[in-house]
């Protein structure tokens, strides 16, 4: 039995109880951006607690977006938590706490934190095999540099937005046998990845070492890496994505944080051959994170995060290992989450092998996307005494190219 229960109809055995609390930023009306976080279907209004003193963050609850908490470091977050904590299970806050829920149904959430610098990995083996065989049939399926370093792109910080968010179809260059044409994209597709949220930034000319993961990354986020896949086929060569991925990236409305994935840790895949030393992390250790991927609420597969091959403490270690600066608000996703069998990848590019194998949705046969779908990404992680967190979820729906 978990030692603490929440006095919040409906918390206990929720995906959003006590175990969780993840912060979001939100709106009731034409009201100000607030920071709250959420338990159950409710959020308690961190920036109405900060005020009437109920927790105390030196003003930081009480901004338009997370940053000025994320930049506060580990031990705060780490007391801010135990204090809410405190006050949604001892009944002797009830009182007080009550007035400062508000109904999920009454609010509109906001991008819950300003995104510095964005960066993306290609961090699941089977994902890279995958599209290596689809885009480049008769190669072998990883490149040489694969197992050596977590590869990765530089993505677009101003075009992260919050789930619910409609994604316009892209517009631009794709190969047809006669030459490029311009147009919407014909091949427009998901990548479902999970995002880590930078806090505690670092200097230039500095590296931050994987053991101190936990000292600058906040927490996680789902995210949906739309990608429009005939766009990228023409574009990618020889500097990777560029438009075909930087027109919308989705992110979930609530970051989790770390504290709250205590119990999800489990053992990453064994790395063959061996990484240089800066790359080493002790504990080699990944998230156990289920995904779902459900389109047009019909779930089509379910993205296991642990086993990709590099984990988040290792990218972390790459991306700074040049003296690269971190900054508050950075967001490294980690690479599209991939499985082994074909009910386990996270972009349909795989699930229909390139389009040449579609798949019955909805009783139609479908391949890429089709203006008015939408896609949702879910994830669930062990929580304490066989509790079960669930992670906020991403959700988009595609409208017509403009
Ligand atoms: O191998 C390629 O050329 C392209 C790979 C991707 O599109 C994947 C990407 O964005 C990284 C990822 O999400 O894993
Ligand atoms: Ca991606
Ligand atoms: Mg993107």
């Amino acid at each position: 039995m978990s030692a603490r229960a929440s006095w919040v109809t409906g918390a206990d055995g929720s995906g959003f109880g006590i175990h969780h609390l993840p912060y979001g930023v939100f709106r009731v009306g034409a009201g100000e951006p607030r920071i709250g976080v959420r338990i159950a279907d409710v959020v308690l209004d961190l920036a109405g607690a900060e005020a009437a003193d109920l927790v105390l963050a030196g003003g930081a609850l009480c901004q338009p977006t997370l940053n000025t908490f994320l930049a506060l470091g580990a031990p705060q977050w780490t007391a801010v938590r135990q204090r809410i904590t405190e006050l949604l299970t001892d009944p002797a806050h009830r009182a007080a706490v009550e007035p400062l829920l508000v109904p999920l149904d009454q609010v509109r959430m906001e991008l819950p934190f300003e995104v510095a610098d964005y960066v993306d990995f290609y961090s699941s083996e089977q994902h890279a095999s995958n599209v290596g065989q689809i885009f480049r049939p008769g190669q072998p399926p990883l490149l040489p540099n694969w197992k050596h370093l977590p590869i990765g792109y530089h993505g677009r910080a101003g075009t992260v937005v919050v789930s619910g968010t409609p994604v316009l179809r892209p517009q631009g260059q794709r190969p047809s046998k006669d030459g490029p044409v311009f147009g919407p994209s014909a091949r427009l597709d998901i990548e479902a990845e999970v995002g880590f949220v930078v806090g505690v930034p670092s200097p230039l000319g500095s590296r931050v070492a994987a053991a101190d993961f936990a000292d600058h990354v906040f927490g996680v986020v789902l995210v949906n890496d739309w990608s429009a896949r005939d766009i990228q086929a023409w574009e990618y060569q020889p500097l990777g994505p560029f438009l075909g991925k930087s027109f919308a990236t989705s992110i979930a409305a609530w970051v989790t944080p770390l504290d709250a994935l205590r119990h999800a840790y489990v053992a990453a895949p064994e790395q063959d051959p061996q990484v240089l030393d800066y790359l080493r992390d002790e504990p080699h250790v990944g998230l156990d994170l289920r995904l779902t991927v459900s389109w047009n609420g019909e779930r089509v597969s379910e993205p296991p995060f642990a086993g990709m091959y590099w984990t988040p403490a290792q990218q972390l270690a790459h991306l700074t290992v040049n003296g690269a600066a971190l900054r508050t608000g950075d967001l490294y996703a980690s690479g599209t989450v991939s499985g082994v069998r074909r009910d386990q990848v996270g972009s349909f590019l795989e699930l229909t092998w390139g389009g040449a194998e579609p798949v019955t949705v909805g009783g139609t046969e479908r391949t890429f996307l089709v203006d008015g779908d939408t896609v949702t990404i879910t994830a669930t992680a062990p929580g304490p005494d066989g509790a079960t967190i669930e992670l906020g979820e991403v959700t988009g729906t595609i409208r017509p190219a403009c």
